[in-house]
């Protein structure tokens, strides 16, 4: 019970690029002569664990790594060092029989056909995957009820609108009933309504079916919604993996008191606070309720500052995200 279906121990992959010290077109020349490299580390040391049946986010910011970590873990590129166990394949050497079981979408790029209706897609996959004609009707059925798209399958992919696709999108990752399914930023540009219906999907289809799902996103409400654990990778690292939960208690117990102040603070009053930023004369002072009493904060500010506004607010959880991508 609650097996892990993706062990990832201790990978490390490193890049090797062309590097130019200038910009223009001597520069160009002199590098096709004089080929100058240097090495990107991607990812380091990374453990990664997901148990069967999860569904887990993965996020960082841009060049984090998370492509990476995915495309080792589909396969697709193999790291520099360490070892990757998807469902007992070794994802770069068994990739043939382990494509089988796994499904990919990447909300940026389509796997359909622009001049075909998403139907024959499906029918493809069909042959291509092997799946009997019972299965594939009974998982076709299941999903154009659960989004409602019977009419949408039968239109030109390049006439259906990006929430529309989507949908077709998942139905096409999803109809050979893979147990694992990665989704690269798959709610990428879609409106609060269909963001809700893709999400609903893929709540639905985790527990009816008991698909495991990998997440990256951008959009921390895709997590908050739909992930318990969280995986935060930081320029290769790892810098957090655990609950969603535990990562919003640390901002639920945190409050902002936000100071516009007439004039320069004294630097002696300021250390007697956690002082979050000072930038034109606009203070930020953060206050942690476990270990100091709000009120008796926001009088301490009032007293030390000249102060002609002044508000308490949360910290939301892209802040605290914030925080840990620049830690
Ligand atoms: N094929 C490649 N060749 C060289 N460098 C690469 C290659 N793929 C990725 N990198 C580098 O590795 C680092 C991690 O990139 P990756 O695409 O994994 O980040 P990411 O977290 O997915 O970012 P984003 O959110 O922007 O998609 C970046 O510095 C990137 O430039």
């Amino acid at each position: 019970m609650n097996e892990n279906i993706i062990s990832v121990k201790g990978i490390n992959k490193t890049f090797k690029v062309t590097s130019r010290s200038k910009a223009g077109l001597a520069s160009s020349i002199k590098s096709v002569f004089k080929t100058k490299y240097k090495y990107v580390e991607a990812l380091k040391d990374i453990d990664f664990e997901v148990k069967k049946g999860e569904i887990r986010g993965l996020i960082g910011s841009n060049g984090a790594g998370k492509s990476t970590l995915i495309k080792t873990m589909t396969g697709i590129l193999y790291p520099t060092s360490g070892e990757v166990n998807v469902m007992g394949y070794t994802p770069w050497i068994d990739r043939e029989k382990y494509v089988k079981n796994i499904g990919a979408l990447f909300g940026q790029k389509t796997q359909l056909w622009w001049d075909l209706p998403a139907i024959d897609a499906f029918s493809l996959s069909k042959k291509l995957y092997n799946i009997p004609e019972n299965i594939f009707k009974r998982n076709i059925d299941f999903f154009i009820e659960i989004l409602n798209i019977r009419e949408v399958v039968t239109k030109p992919v390049r006439q259906l609108s990006l929430g529309e696709r989507m949908k077709c999108e998942f139905v096409n990752a999803l109809i050979h009933e893979p147990e694992l399914v990665f989704l690269d930023e798959p709610t990428i540009g879609l409106d609060i309504i269909s963001k809700d219906a893709i999400r609903k999907f893929i709540k639905d289809v985790n527990k009816e079916k008991g698909t495991t799902f990998i997440l990256t996103t951008h959009d921390i409400s895709d997590i908050e919604d739909l992930c318990s654990n969280v995986t935060i990778i930081n320029k290769g690292e790892k810098v957090y993996d655990d609950s969603f939960d535990n990562l919003k208690n640390y901002y639920e117990n945190k409050r902002v008191i936000k100071a516009q102040l007439f004039e320069v603070p004294d630097p002696k009053k300021l250390d007697l606070f956690t002082v979050k930023s000072l930038k034109d004369l606009s203070l930020e002072v953060e206050v942690d309720l476990n270990k100091k009493n709000l009120k008796e904060q926001l009088y301490k500010v009032l007293d030390s500052f000249s102060i002609h506004d002044i508000n308490i607010s949360n910290i939301n959880i892209e802040e605290v995200i914030k925080q840990i991508y620049a830690s």
